[in-house]
C-alpha cells in the first residue's frame, strides 16, 4: 500500500477583503480597510496548488464559504430582503457586517484537526473542524466547513467526521494550525504534537498578556480522545506566551513539521529541553531532526513579517523534502540567507521553492496557513470525492470560473453592495456542481 501527504488548500472566496479583523495578527491589523483584489488573490493560491500537484503530490481544494453570511445576519436581528439586510447591517452594525464577509476560510489549516488512521484505533482517517471561537468572523465557519469536508472526504467507510467542539472559550480550537504530526513513514504511526496557548481550567498556568491564547489544552485533549490516539504517541506543549505577544497567533507561525523533521523557532515553546526529550522518546529509534532556529539568526519580528515558519515542508516522491515559503521570505536579508543555508544542513531539506501569495499574507495567511494536511493511503484517496483533486482539468475550470466572477478590486465598503451577495452565490453555486459537492451552503438549502 502506498502513502501521501495530500494537502487540501483553500480556494479563495469572491469577497477576500482586508477588515482588520484579527486582533493579534499584526498583518490583519495593518493592512485593515487596504483594498483587495479577490481575483489575483484566488490565482496565487491556485498556482501554489498546481506547481504542488506538478511536482507529484497529491493535491486537493477545498470549496470557499458563503459570504456575505446572510444566515448569520438574520439569526442577529437583521430583517427584510437580502439587499435591506444587508443595508442595515451596513448602516447600523459595519463591524458585524464585515466580520459576516470575510473570506477567511480560505485559510484551511484552521478548518479542522486531522489523525490519519494509522493513528486512530479505530483505523479511520479522523477529522474534527475548529470552533475558532476566538474570532467572530471565524466562529462562524465550523459548520460549513463539517458540511465541505464530508462532502470532499466522502466516505463513512475510511474517514470520520466529528462535529466541532463546544463553542466557549475553554474549547478554543484553531485546527492543524496548533497540530502537527511526526512519523517516520506516512502511513506508519506517528506522534500527534499539540500546541496550546493557554490552559483555561489552570488560570495559573502561563498565558500571554496583550494577545488572545486561541488555542485551550482542553480543546487539545477533546481532540486526542475524539480521534482515537493513544496516549503514548501523543505530545501537548505549551506555545510560548511571549511569542504570542508578538503576533505569534498560532502555532504554525513559529513552527512545522514533516515526517522526521521539526523545524521551530528557538523561542517557540516553553520548557523546550523536556518536551523535546519526551518526543524523542515516543518517537523512538529511528533518526529524528530538531532545526532549531536561534534568535541570533532569525529574530521573532522577522519570523512573523516573512512567515519563514509558515512554510510547507513536503517530501517529494524522490524523498527529499522541500520548503514552500512565500516570495516575502526572499525579500528579507537574514531569512533568505537562512533558507540558503538550511539546505545544506545535512537534514532531508534540500530544496526550497518560493510562491507569491501576498494578497493572502496580507491578512497573515502564508503557504502553510492555505492548506489542510491529510495523510492517506492509495486506498483512502481513492476514497475522496475525485472532483476536488487537483490536475489540469481542474486547474484549468478552476481559472475560467475565478475569470467568470471575480472582481480585481474589493473594498470594505463594497461589502454592503447586494450586487457583491449575487455575484458570490453564483459563482459558488456553479463552483458546487464543477466539484460534486451537493448543496453545502444555506442559501442552496
Ligand atoms: N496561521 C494560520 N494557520 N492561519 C492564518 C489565519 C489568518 C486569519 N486572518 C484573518 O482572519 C484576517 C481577516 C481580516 O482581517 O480581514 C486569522 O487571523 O485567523
Amino acid at each position: 500500500m502506498k502513502h501521501f501527504e495530500a494537502n487540501f488548500d483553500g480556494l479563495v472566496g469572491p469577497t477576500h477583503n482586508y477588515a482588520g479583523l484579527s486582533f493579534g495578527n499584526v498583518a490583519s491589523l495593518s493592512n485593515a480597510a487596504a483594498v483587495s483584489n479577490p481575483r489575483a488573490a484566488a490565482k496565487q493560491g491556485l498556482k501554489k496548488a498546481k506547481a504542488l500537484a506538478d511536482m507529484g503530490m497529491v493535491q486537493g481544494m477545498l470549496a470557499p464559504q458563503e459570504r456575505p453570511d446572510l444566515h448569520t445576519l438574520r439569526r442577529i436581528g437583521f430583517t427584510g430582503s437580502d439587499a435591506e439586510v444587508l443595508n442595515k447591517a451596513a448602516k447600523q452594525a459595519p463591524a458585524l457586517l464585515r466580520a459576516c464577509c470575510s473570506a477567511s476560510s480560505m485559510w484551511t489549516a484552521n478548518a479542522a484537526t486531522v489523525s490519519p488512521s494509522a493513528d486512530c484505533r479505530d483505523g479511520k482517517l479522523h477529522f474534527t473542524p475548529a470552533n475558532l471561537v476566538d474570532k467572530l468572523h471565524r466562529s462562524i465557519e465550523p459548520i460549513t466547513t463539517g458540511n465541505i469536508l464530508a462532502a470532499t472526504f466522502n466516505n463513512d467507510k475510511h474517514f470520520s467526521h466529528h462535529q466541532h467542539l463546544p463553542e466557549h472559550a475553554s474549547f478554543g480550537d484553531e485546527g492543524a494550525a496548533n497540530h502537527t504530526r511526526l512519523c517516520r513513514e506516512y502511513g506508519k504511526p506517528g506522534i500527534e504534537l499539540f500546541v496550546y496557548g493557554q490552559q483555561a481550567t489552570n488560570p495559573a498556568a502561563p498565558k500571554p498578556t496583550k494577545y488572545p491564547a486561541r488555542q485551550t489544552l482542553e480543546a487539545s485533549q477533546a481532540i486526542a480522545r475524539l480521534h482515537q490516539l493513544d496516549d503514548n504517541n501523543t505530545v501537548y506543549i505549551s506555545q510560548n506566551p511571549d511569542v504570542i505577544d508578538q503576533g505569534v497567533f498560532h502555532n504554525d507561525v513559529i513552527a512545522v513539521g514533516n515526517q522526521n523533521v521539526l523545524f521551530y523557532h528557538q523561542q517557540a515553546y516553553l520548557d523546550t529541553k523536556n518536551k523535546l526529550a519526551e518526543i524523542k522518546q515516543k518517537f523512538g529509534d529511528s533518526p529524528l531532526h530538531f532545526i532549531e532556529v536561534p534568535t541570533n539568526k532569525v529574530a521573532i519580528q522577522d519570523a512573523v513579517k516573512t512567515y519563514l515558519f509558515n512554510t510547507q515542508i513536503i517530501t517529494l516522491p524522490s524523498g527529499e523534502m522541500a520548503i514552500i515559503a512565500p516570495t516575502n521570505c526572499q525579500e528579507n536579508e537574514a531569512v533568505h540567507a537562512y533558507l540558503q543555508e538550511v539546505v545544506t544542513l545535512g537534514t532531508p531539506i534540500k530544496q526550497v521553492h518560493y510562491f507569491d501569495v501576498k494578497q493572502s499574507m496580507q491578512n497573515g495567511g502564508g503557504p502553510a496557513c492555505l492548506r489542510l494536511r491529510v495523510a492517506m493511503n492509495d486506498t483512502e484517496v481513492a476514497a475522496v470525492n475525485q472532483h476536488t483533486l487537483m490536475n489540469d482539468v481542474l486547474f484549468s475550470e478552476l481559472n475560467n470560473w475565478i475569470d467568470k466572477h471575480y472582481r480585481d478590486r474589493l473594498s470594505v465598503e463594497d461589502l454592503a453592495d447586494p450586487q457583491v451577495l449575487i455575484e458570490s452565490r453564483t459563482a459558488l453555486d456553479e463552483l458546487t456542481q464543477l466539484m460534486n459537492l451537493g448543496s453545502v451552503y444555506q442559501f442552496q438549502k
